[in-house]
Order: structure tokens, then C-alpha cells, then sequence
């Protein structure tokens, strides 16, 4: 080992008992139970959703809550109690407003506190005690402490405890330490979490999911082709902006563009004025009950109609210098004939509906007027100077990565582009062949460079981001072409269709799955690959397990939109160390419900896999990680100590 490194170590290890602690820590470790693991995916803007599967850890907050009051209290009072911990704060208003009399408070306070910390004691039963110690709120650390680990003097001591809890009722401070052990109490439910993709678009919130990300105690993502949208807009590339403000509009969120990341729209909104009309096909969507005036609605459709166009045109210079990407087939502009209003799709001509072509040029259908230009070149700057978006893209980046190998398992957004027998599809790039795990690797070093590179708006790294949103090999897209165009302008719904890659029905199979392991590295008998990205139609009777149990699909479903399609509000999964359980949520209506009515939108649980052995920290990457430690803790201690 080298030597330089252990001289450095030595200043944190300086003496020999401090390593040997420290070996015997880490050893300790191994030999816990392994973590719980969170997975969601297709969070898709969903802030409150989400929240709510965050705050009951699907469902993991109340089974432990069963576990240690389910003979003791009724189920009445084990709701109230769950929704406590869920959303202490909102809780605490309600209940408290209940109480006329305050020794009757007081009851109520010493009762809940006392769970609650039962409660987390249960819940951390397979954490060290340091572990636990972080996860305590700050100002109650040192009072918590002493009431979770009363000794065995308890007898002699219980006054003692008895009177911190009251002091703390006195002092006002109640409602404070209650939440901090709510808090503590999700915090140690789960231990890691993993977001399989597509945090942004369609839903109002996506900005207040990554702000509860970014403060999230452990958390991997793995990008979904609508979080690569807006990545690429950061990093420079003008059609995935044009992209995620049509997005925007379409669904009618433009404040998020607006009010959230603070881009200024105003000349998009002067060029959609000048040339645009009201126009049915770009209506936004609207939710019941939407506020929208008149007035609004005009002006998002013409908004829409003004950033859709700009980005058609903006395709087609891609297209052209990046032959290998085989799209030409989507230089859409130049087969619609603008004097008799109709396009030809290959050997058919549909007549053009919501037609709003006032600014191609027939001749020249992929030039942008100037006013278009500087639109797009407005949009970028303010885009790429928005300090909120360039924190929340850092941090996609640095948590992210197209797709993550951990305990064993596959996790990636979509799919590995498979051909029709099941070989991997392969992409030329450059003159050069890639296929599976290879060609992923290479899209995402070409991600990475094109972020680092936010000023080349044209390279081909910049080019590739847009590529994975949309082109036909792209892990991320899993289908042959994307028919914006024609779901805006042509009646036939033939041409809506986007057929999908071959892995979406070779996924059933279970060689197939067990290959795609095997390409990656993992252990085809254990492994599991877990997907996002394509909604689980429940209603029609699809099985989100699939394969013989090494193919878990778990679409969130949070999007709204889609549910009417799923028939549930999509699955969750957690892995535990007695194995992996999916959890089915029923809609999610809003916290109002939950918090008066204690209403559960949690459905079934489901056993995936079932652990013949309980799996230790050792068995997992984590675990790996300290095995690495301990052999250079024991280096050191060769070298410098013995
Ligand atoms: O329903 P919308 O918002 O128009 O989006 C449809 C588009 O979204 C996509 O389904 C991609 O989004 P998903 O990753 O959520 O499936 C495209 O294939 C399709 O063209
Ligand atoms: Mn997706």
C-alpha cells in the first residue's frame, strides 16, 4: 500500500487504540442487519406524492408501528399516531385543537412522547449507536439519548426520567422534540433511498422534489429520459430547452419555469403574441378545478404553439450532421407540402389539422426567423445563469448516473435496446460499434462531457443529450421515434403510435433478464433489474414482476396524468434484510385527506423475494466498502504500530 496515503491516515489514526476501534467498529457493522432500501420512480412532479411515500416509507412507518403497539392500542389509535409521525407538525395543530383543558395536554404530550421514542428505539434496533446519533434532531441530541438508553438503574432512575419529559413539556418545548423524533423516526425507516428516474416534467413540483433530495440523508438517482431533458438544456443543447418549456406548457406548469427557476418567458411571450392564434391542439391540459382565465389559456397556447415550432426546426440541423442517429425520417418540416396543407408519412398523405406553420419558410423549413433565434438564445442564457436550476442539475449529476449496479442489483430508467432476438442493439458512434453496458457507458461519458461543456451548443456530446431523449437506441427512450409532430397535427391516430424497443416484451422472459445481468456483471441467480419509465397497467392485469421475479417494473405512476391508464397510483419497492417487497399505492388525493381522515393511500404489499438467511451489511456494496476500509485500517496498523 502506498506509503504516502498511510503517513496521511496516520494524522486521523494516531494512535494505535484509535485504529484498532475503529477496526472493531467497522467489523460491528458488518455484521448488522443490511438497511432498508427505498425505490421510486417516475416521480414525474408529484411533490405531495412523493412527500407522503417519503414520510411513511411505503408503508414501513406503520408496520412498525403494528409491530410494538398492535396489542396495546386500537387501530383508531394507531392511524392517529402513524399520521403524527408522517406530518408532525400539521398533526400536532389538529389534535392540540381538540384539548380544552391543559393537564389533559400535558396526558397527551408525555403519552406521545414516550412512543415515540419506543418507537425509535424499535426502528433502530439494527443501527450502531452513532448512526442514530445523526439522525437525532440537534437541540434534543444529548436529552434523547439519555431517555433511549435508560440503563439498567432504571428502577432508581425513573423519576429522573419522568422529570425530563415534564421539563420539556413546561419549557414549551413539546411540539418541537415530538416532530424531531417524527422526523428521526422516517430518517431510520429508511436507510437509503433510489430514484429510478424521471423526477421532471408533466406534474407542478419537480423543483421542491429535488430541494427534498438535496437534503435527503442518502439518496442515488438514475436519470430518466425526461431528467436528461432538462440536464441537457443546462449543458447548453437549445432543442431539449425548446423541449422542457413545451413540456411546460402543454401541462400547463410554466411557473416553474418561471416562478420556480426565475427564466424569464417574456420573449417567448412577444413572439407568440406576434405570430399565433388560439389554436385546439395546444391547449394546456387542465386539472379539475384549474384557475385558469381566458386570457391565461390564450397566452400558454400561443406559447406552446411558438416554443413546439422552434424546436421542430431546431431538430432538423441535428438530424443532418449526425447521419448515424438515423432520424431523418423526422425531418418532419420538410414533408409537409404548405400549399395543400398535408404531410406525406412515408407512402400516405394525411391532410395537416391545427396547422401553425405562419413562421417556417417552405423553402427553408429549418431556419429560425431572427426574432426565433434570440428567443432560444434568451432563453439559454437565462437558463444557464438560473442559480437554483445550476444547484439542482450539480446535484442530478453528482447523485446520478444512467444506470447503478448495487447489492447485486440492476437499477436503470428504461431499457437495454434489445433487437427482436434478443441481441444487443448496436449503435455506431463515430465509426465505432457499441452495444449493452458498453454503449450506456459511452452515452453517459458523453453526458457528462457535454455538462462540462455548457458553452458548445452544437458538439456532438451536446447532440448525444437529445439523442438519449429521443433517438431509437437511447436506454433512456426505449421506443423507435417519437411522434410529437404528428400527436399535434395529424387526426390519424396510426401515426401517434411510438413502437417500442424489443426489451419491452423480451423483459418477461427470464434468460433474457438473467443475460442482461450477466452482460453487467451481476449474479444472474440473485440479481433483480429494476425499471422505471413505462406505466404497470394494472387495470388490464399486468404483473409489474415479471420473469420468474428478475424483472421488477415499478412506474411510480405518481403522474396524474397516467393513472387512469394504470388504475393505481403505481408501485414502490423495498428491500429489507429478509428481502424485497413491492408496495402497490392507491391515489393519492391530497394531505388534507390524510390528515383528517387518517386515510392510508397504501394498498397491497407484495413479496418478491424472500431471504433464505437474513442479508448482513457485510453481503452489500456498503459492506464492501468497509471490508476495503478495515484492510487499509490493518496496513496501517502493520505499518505504523506493530
Ligand atoms: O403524454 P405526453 O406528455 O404528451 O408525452 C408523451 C411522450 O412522452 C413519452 O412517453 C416519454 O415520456 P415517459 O418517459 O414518461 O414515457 C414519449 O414517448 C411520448 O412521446
Ligand atoms: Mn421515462
Amino acid at each position: 500500500m502506498n506509503v504516502n496515503y498511510l503517513d496521511l491516515l496516520a494524522k486521523k489514526y494516531d494512535t494505535e487504540e484509535k485504529v484498532v476501534t475503529e477496526i472493531i467498529n467497522l467489523e460491528a457493522i458488518l455484521n448488522l442487519p443490511k438497511g432498508t432500501e427505498h425505490f421510486v420512480s417516475d416521480l414525474h412532479g408529484e411533490y405531495q406524492a412523493f412527500q407522503h411515500v417519503l414520510r411513511n416509507g411505503s408503508g414501513n412507518v406503520k408496520e412498525k408501528i403494528k409491530d410494538l403497539f398492535k396489542d396495546t392500542l386500537s387501530q383508531q389509535e394507531i392511524n392517529e399516531f402513524a399520521t403524527l409521525v408522517y406530518y408532525p407538525e400539521e398533526k400536532l395543530k389538529i389534535i392540540k385543537a381538540n384539548f380544552t383543558r391543559k393537564q389533559e395536554l400535558r396526558d397527551w404530550y408525555t403519552t406521545m412522547i414516550n412512543r415515540m421514542l419506543d418507537l425509535v428505539l424499535y426502528a433502530s434496533s439494527k443501527y450502531t449507536r452513532s448512526k442514530v446519533r445523526k439522525a437525532l434532531p440537534e437541540q434534543f441530541a444529548y436529552i434523547i439519548e439519555e431517555l433511549l438508553y435508560k440503563t439498567d438503574e432504571f428502577t432508581n432512575k425513573e423519576h429522573y426520567y419522568h422529570k425530563i419529559v415534564q421539563q420539556i413539556i413546561s419549557l414549551g418545548q413539546a411540539d418541537k422534540l415530538i416532530s424531531g423524533l417524527a422526523y428521526t423516526i422516517q430518517r431510520l425507516v429508511v436507510d437509503h433511498l433510489h430514484v429510478v428516474g424521471d423526477i421532471y416534467d408533466r406534474g407542478p413540483e419537480p423543483d421542491k422534489i429535488m430541494e427534498t433530495l438535496i437534503n435527503y440523508h442518502s439518496v442515488d438517482i438514475q436519470w430518466g429520459n425526461h431528467d436528461v431533458l432538462w440536464i441537457g438544456a443546462f449543458a447548453g443543447s437549445k432543442v431539449c430547452l425548446a423541449n422542457i418549456v413545451r413540456i411546460c406548457a402543454r401541462y400547463n406548469n410554466l411557473n416553474i419555469i418561471e416562478d420556480a427557476y426565475g427564466i424569464n418567458l417574456r420573449p417567448l411571450l412577444n413572439l407568440a403574441e406576434k405570430y399565433y392564434d388560439d389554436n385546439p391542439a395546444f391547449r394546456p391540459k387542465e386539472n379539475v378545478g384549474s384557475q385558469l382565465s381566458e386570457h391565461e389559456r390564450l397566452q400558454i397556447t400561443k406559447i406552446h404553439q411558438a416554443i413546439a415550432m422552434i424546436q421542430f426546426k431546431l431538430e432538423m440541423p441535428i438530424i443532418k450532421r449526425r447521419p448515424y442517429f438515423n432520424m431523418s425520417e423526422r425531418l418532419l418540416l420538410e414533408k409537409v407540402n404548405y400549399e395543400t396543407n398535408e404531410i406525406t408519412l412515408g407512402d400516405k398523405t394525411y391532410p395537416i389539422e391545427n396547422g401553425c406553420f405562419a413562421t417556417v419558410n417552405p423553402e427553408n423549413p429549418q431556419e429560425l426567423l431572427e426574432e426565433e433565434e434570440q428567443v432560444i438564445e434568451k432563453l439559454l442564457f437565462s437558463v444557464q445563469h438560473s442559480e437554483k436550476l445550476a444547484r439542482h442539475m450539480n446535484f442530478l449529476m453528482n447523485k446520478g448516473n444512467l444506470y447503478l449496479k448495487y447489492n447485486g442489483n440492476l437499477l436503470i430508467h428504461g431499457c437495454i435496446p434489445l433487437d427482436e432476438e434478443g441481441n444487443m442493439e448496436k449503435m455506431v458512434i463515430e465509426g465505432k460499434f457499441y452495444s449493452g453496458r458498453q454503449l450506456l457507458d459511452v452515452f453517459e461519458q458523453y453526458l457528462r462531457s457535454a455538462f462540462a461543456g455548457p458553452d458548445k451548443t452544437d458538439d456532438l456530446a451536446t447532440d448525444m443529450v437529445w439523442y438519449l431523449w429521443t433517438g431509437e437506441y437511447s436506454s433512456l427512450f426505449g421506443k423507435r421515434a417519437m411522434t410529437t409532430f404528428e400527436r399535434y397535427f395529424i387526426k390519424d391516430k396510426a401515426t401517434h403510435k411510438e413502437k417500442k424497443n424489443p426489451y419491452y416484451y423480451l423483459r418477461e422472459k427470464e434468460d433474457m433478464c438473467r443475460r442482461i445481468l450477466a452482460d453487467f456483471g451481476l449474479n444472474p441467480d440473485h440479481g433483480h433489474i429494476i425499471n422505471g419509465h413505462t406505466p404497470v397497467k394494472e387495470i388490464e392485469g399486468e404483473n409489474p414482476v415479471k420473469a420468474n421475479g428478475r424483472m421488477i417494473v415499478i412506474d411510480g405512476g405518481f403522474s396524474k396524468a397516467y393513472q387512469s391508464q394504470t388504475g393505481i397510483a403505481g408501485y414502490t419497492l423495498l428491500s429489507n434484510s429478509y428481502g424485497m417487497q413491492l408496495v402497490a399505492h392507491k391515489h393519492f388525493n391530497s394531505k388534507k385527506d390524510i390528515l383528517l381522515d387518517e386515510a392510508d393511500v397504501l394498498s397491497v404489499k407484495r413479496l418478491v423475494d424472500k431471504e433464505l438467511e437474513r442479508k448482513m451489511v457485510k453481503e452489500t456494496n456498503v459492506g464492501e466498502q468497509i471490508l476495503e476500509e478495515i484492510s487499509v485500517l490493518k496496513a496501517l496498523r502493520d505499518y505504523r504500530y506493530s
